[in-house]
């Protein structure tokens, strides 16, 4: 469903590769979680994947449609949760979710079964008519997260999307998250904490200065060492004394 093509990108600000030659490729049915450092390029080919940013070499295609040449139809494919949650804060948390829903062109009925059943699941209903800003930061991701999927998308791409979680919404999300991939569809999702990439994902990539240093199964990566953590994974690969380049 996604396919990542030899991507690269340089920021001008700094002239520095945040993403070099990454090429990846993820399968319906898979729950695929990309790690990495700070600031080895993991939010940078997440804004690549959604279309914000354009790479400079490379390309990148959904279920077929090229993120250039095709991106509308490419983006409507996607449920995006960017990392941080600005919001519109003069909005109520409803007001925004029909605002999003409006964008998608989502119908009655199935807008209200969406932000009935999560609004449930993520215990919002008490506060769903007050103004955003008056939200924490959990329920303010909670409201990002019920938004970006109310167009039911096939392919969902999360920047961090548990951050701020409590352990009962980060509980539930993950088995959303799950669910997802079970019916066929497509999960890619950014983490920093490994115990989670460990127990939901099917395959899990490692990027480390812009440079992906492993991709696969726990089992893959592992390549032998049959009792290494992905703790003890992640500081192998990543262990180039703080600069590579
Ligand atoms: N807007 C920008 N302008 C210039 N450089 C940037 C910009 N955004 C990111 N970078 C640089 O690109 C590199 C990759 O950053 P990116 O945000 O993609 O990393 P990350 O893996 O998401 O990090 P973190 O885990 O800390 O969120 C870093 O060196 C960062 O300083």
């Amino acid at each position: 469903m996604i396919e990542i093509q030899n991507v690269t990108k340089t920021y001008s600000k700094n002239n520095k590769k945040a993403v070099d030659n990454l090429s990846l490729s993820v399968k319906g049915g898979e729950l695929f979680g990309f790690i990495g450092p700070n600031g080895a390029g993991k939010t940078t080919t997440i804004k690549m994947l959604t279309g914000v940013l354009k790479p400079d070499e490379g390309s990148i295609t959904m279920a077929g449609h090229r993120m250039d040449s095709e991106r509308l139809e490419a983006q409507r494919l996607i449920g995006f949760v960017p990392d941080g949650n600005d919001l519109y804060d003069r909005l109520s948390g409803m007001e925004y979710l029909n605002f999003m829903a409006d964008i998608y062109q989502v119908s009655a009925s199935r807008r209200k079964a969406h932000i009935e059943k999560y609004l449930h699941i993520f215990e919002l209903e008490d506060a769903i008519n007050s103004q955003v800003r008056t939200y924490s930061k959990g329920m303010k991701q909670k409201l990002v997260v019920i938004g970006a999927l109310i167009h039911n998308p096939p392919i969902w791409i999360l920047d961090e999307p548990l951050g701020g979680l409590d352990p009962r919404a980060a509980h539930l999300l993950k088995e959303e998250m799950i669910r997802h991939c079970n019916e066929g569809n497509t999960v890619f999702f950014s983490t920093h904490v490994l115990e989670v990439a460990e127990k939901l994902c099917t395959r899990i990539g490692v990027i480390d200065h812009g440079t992906l240093r492993a991709q696969g199964t726990l089992e893959e990566l592992r390549s032998g060492e049959k009792s290494a953590s992905l703790e003890d994974l992640f500081l192998q690969l990543t262990d180039d004394g703080g600069d590579n380049e």
